[in-house]
């Protein structure tokens, strides 16, 4: 890791980066890593944390853009891994192969930095991503696409030697945080893991296009994780709480990642950090309020602006992450609507 230290809301210009692809480029000293028996591995911090503090800088290990219309739109992302900057449309340097119109890289120093990481999936993309947003959709295409880049990922961390299930301290980074992601076949109804699996068996297969030698039930149990640990990407940052006013969203998603320490966050309706990712794809949270010392810390997985009321924040946390919510927001408004609602009821004498 780098041992450059700032503390500051807005970081990516001042971090230095260095060191080990797959590791985060900064971990605060304070934060650590602990075990909830409902919510599973939680962060929580060992000392006061004042209100502004950068707990986190997380790399992906896998990024991809979303966007509409990748040829004509200024937020597609470089494919380096190195660098994942916004690249202009003007300036872009694309694929000799033409595989696809959302890789690209902001010049040709970034296309041969990735050539090991993109040769990896060129082949897969150029035959596949046509069929898949065809036949299945665009978002069936985006969660394989974020798997190929998982594998390629993984491959480069093989090729390049570093050691692989190898953990710093406590935390696990590269492939070992990956393989460490919540997530199962269990999590997910039937009827999506009954999709996936043949979503795996048609594009994923380890073949010469795709030399992964992962097993097809590795992979789908890698789409579990990744279903239950990604991140989208926005231009403004999610979870602040209480609301401004007026409420600002954050935005349009312009990218999906998986972060391997990040994941690591549970969600909270009532967030002790704003995440937002910066302009190299890395995932920063930052305090938004002074966190006491034990408390967890906790993002938002959705924009709060959205979803406001108890049940909405509840149904739309079940119908997409698959879990019930029980963080200190909801739990304390479910015993308020409860006691209303004991109130309310009709008291037996008196009927
Ligand atoms: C991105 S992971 C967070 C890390 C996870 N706790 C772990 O053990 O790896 C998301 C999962 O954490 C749990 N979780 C996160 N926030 C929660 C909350 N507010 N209430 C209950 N479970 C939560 C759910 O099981 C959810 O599927």
């Amino acid at each position: 890791m780098s041992q450059v230290v700032y503390i500051t809301t807005e970081p990516s210009n001042r971090i230095l980066v260095e060191g080990n692809q797959t590791e985060p480029d900064w971990i605060h000293p304070q934060l650590i890593e602990s075990t909830d028996a409902i919510k599973g591995r939680q962060f929580r911090v060992s000392s006061p944390i004042p209100k502004g503090t950068c707990l986190l800088v997380d790399r992906p290990y896998a990024i991809i853009p979303v966007v509409d219309e990748p040829a004509q739109n200024d937020n597609l992302i470089c494919s380096n891994p190195a660098c994942n900057r916004r690249a202009p449309r003007h300036a872009r340097t694309l694929c000799p192969n033409a595989c696809t119109a959302d890789v690209t890289w902001c010049n040709s120093t970034c296309r041969e930095a990735d050539s090991l990481r993109h040769g990896f999936e060129c082949a897969w993309l150029k035959r596949y991503a046509g069929t898949i947003r065809s036949k299945w959709s665009e978002y069936d295409f985006g969660m394989l696409w974020v798997i190929v880049r998982l594998l390629a990922a993984r491959h480069c961390q093989l090729h390049e030697r570093t050691v692989v299930g190898e953990s710093m301290g406590n935390w696990k980074h590269g492939w070992s945080g990956i393989e460490s992601l919540c997530g199962s076949e269990d999590t997910w109804p039937h009827d999506s893991v009954r999709s996936w699996s043949a979503l795996v068996k048609k594009y994923l297969r380890s073949s010469p296009a795709l030399p992964h030698e992962t097993s097809a039930d590795r992979v789908l149990h890698l789409i579990c994780q990744e279903e239950a640990n990604s991140f989208g990407l926005y231009p403004r940052e999610t979870g602040h709480y209480p609301l401004p006013s007026p409420p600002v969203d954050r935005g349009e998603q312009f990218a999906a990642a998986v972060y391997p320490t990040a994941a690591i966050a549970n969600h909270s309706c009532l967030p002790n950090i704003i995440h937002k990712a910066d302009d190299k794809g890395r995932m920063v949270f930052t305090a938004s309020r002074d966190i006491f010392p034990g408390e967890e810390c906790c993002i938002s997985y959705f924009d709060l602006t959205q979803y406001t009321d108890l049940a909405s924040r509840r149904e739309h946390l079940r119908k997409s992450f698959r879990f019930m919510c029980q963080c200190e927001r909801c739990v304390s408004e479910e015993s308020t609507e409860e006691s209303t609602e004991w109130f309310a009821m009709p008291m037996m004498d008196m009927l």
